[in-house]
């Protein structure tokens, strides 16, 4: 639905030059919902904005819906962005205007008459779930409400790709989640495809099917969103992970431990099955649980452990090399020290 090709977006400010996206090349699928996520100056904003060329890039191609954005004069431009709607962490909502007026407006340019306009509008109210707050003005309505309206409008020329702009991040977690929801069900029920840039990864877990991770205007990462939990392979990737799943463990208890300390991570099934104990039985090899979860991504159980595995050291490695056959991730955190006790104890 949505194709980049080598996009880079270079800004001239103030005699300098500052690079806002980096040669990106990236396609998002037609019904999918697409998470970009990295930190404040990444190049996310500015990747967004280049999906309907409110910033016009410096090179590269886009393609939204088999159109080629770039080649199109401002007319064309603003025709084909009625299929692209878009929402902001700010709203964006005229503050003199009623939410039906807000959503109303919306359909204005493409010529709909008066009375078409305030059905459809209505239409999108109780879609979003705020048909009772059709006369109120933006000012009475919480954040949560707020944004639900800039739904309805973003939504009123049936458009085929929402772009949100880091819509949950003013928002608290509980209204996070209703409006998280509100998302999937329009992706699910109008086929939208959505794409979300955000600072949260909690956000892509929630409901993203596929993600990338921006770093310097850079995508340094990219892939379904339980792939890229179960198996990140950027540092950047995995200290996003980490603020969703952490399993460090304090340096106090880790110096405490004497064993072998291991981080596996269980996909799909394996997660529910009890592979781990049945082998470490066989090996004769003690387990003892450091950290353990269970997290669901896109209806999939993915499991995090980290234990301390004691026994005889030969014995410990083979079990090691037999979970790692399993499981595939496996990661040694913290040799055997046993041997070091026994070494100060010598001296
Ligand atoms: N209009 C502009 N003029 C000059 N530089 C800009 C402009 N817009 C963005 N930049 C620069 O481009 C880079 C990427 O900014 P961008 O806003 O896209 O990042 P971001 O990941 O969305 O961050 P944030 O979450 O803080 O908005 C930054 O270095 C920023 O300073």
């Amino acid at each position: 639905m949505i194709s980049l090709e080598q996009l880079s977006k270079v800004y001239q400010s103030k005699g300098k030059t500052v690079i806002g996206v980096d040669d990106v090349s990236l396609d998002i699928k037609k019904g999918e919902i697409f998470g970009v996520v990295g930190y404040s100056g990444a190049g996310k904003s500015t990747l967004l904005r280049c999906m309907n060329i409110l910033e016009r890039p410096t090179e590269g191609k886009v393609m939204v819906d088999g159109i080629d954005l770039m080649t199109l004069n401002s007319r064309d431009l603003r025709k084909a962005r009625q299929s692209i709607g878009m929402i902001f962490q700010g709203f964006h909502l005229a503050m003199a205007k009623t939410v039906l007026e807000n959503v109303a407006f919306a359909l204005k340019a493409s010529g709909v008459n008066r009375q078409e306009r305030k059905r459809r509008a209505q239409e999108l109210l109780e879609l979003v779930g705020l048909s009772d707050k059709a006369d109120q003005y933006p000012a009475q309505l919480s954040g949560g409400q707020k944004q639900r309206v800039s739904i309805a409008r973003a939504l009123a020329n049936d458009p085929k790709v929402l772009l949100c702009d880091e819509a949950t991040s003013a928002l608290d977690p509980n209204t996070t989640q209703s409006i998280l929801n509100l998302l999937k069900r329009i992706n699910r029920e109008l086929g939208l495809t959505i794409v979300l840039i955000t600072h949260e990864m909690e956000v892509v877990k929630e409901i993203c099917d596929r993600c990338a991770v921006m770093e310097d205007g850079k995508i340094v990462e990219q892939g379904s969103t339980y792939e890229i939990f179960a198996a990140p392979e950027n540092e950047l990737t995995k200290r996003f992970i980490q603020t969703v799943i952490d399993f460090r463990i304090p340096d106090k208890i880790l110096s405490e431990r004497k064993g072998t300390i291991v981080h596996m991570t269980f996909k799909g099934d394996s997660a529910n099955e009890s592979i781990v104990s049945d082998l470490l039985q066989g090996y004769n090899v003690r387990a003892n649980i450091l950290h353990g979860k269970i997290d669901y991504i896109q209806d999939q159980a993915l499991g995090t452990f980290v234990m301390e595995l004691t026994g005889e050291q030969k014995v410990v490695h083979c079990a090691i090399q037999d979970l790692k056959e399993k499981l595939g991730e496996v990661e040694v955190l913290q040799d055997d020290r046993s041997a070091d006790q026994s070494l100060a104890r010598a001296e």
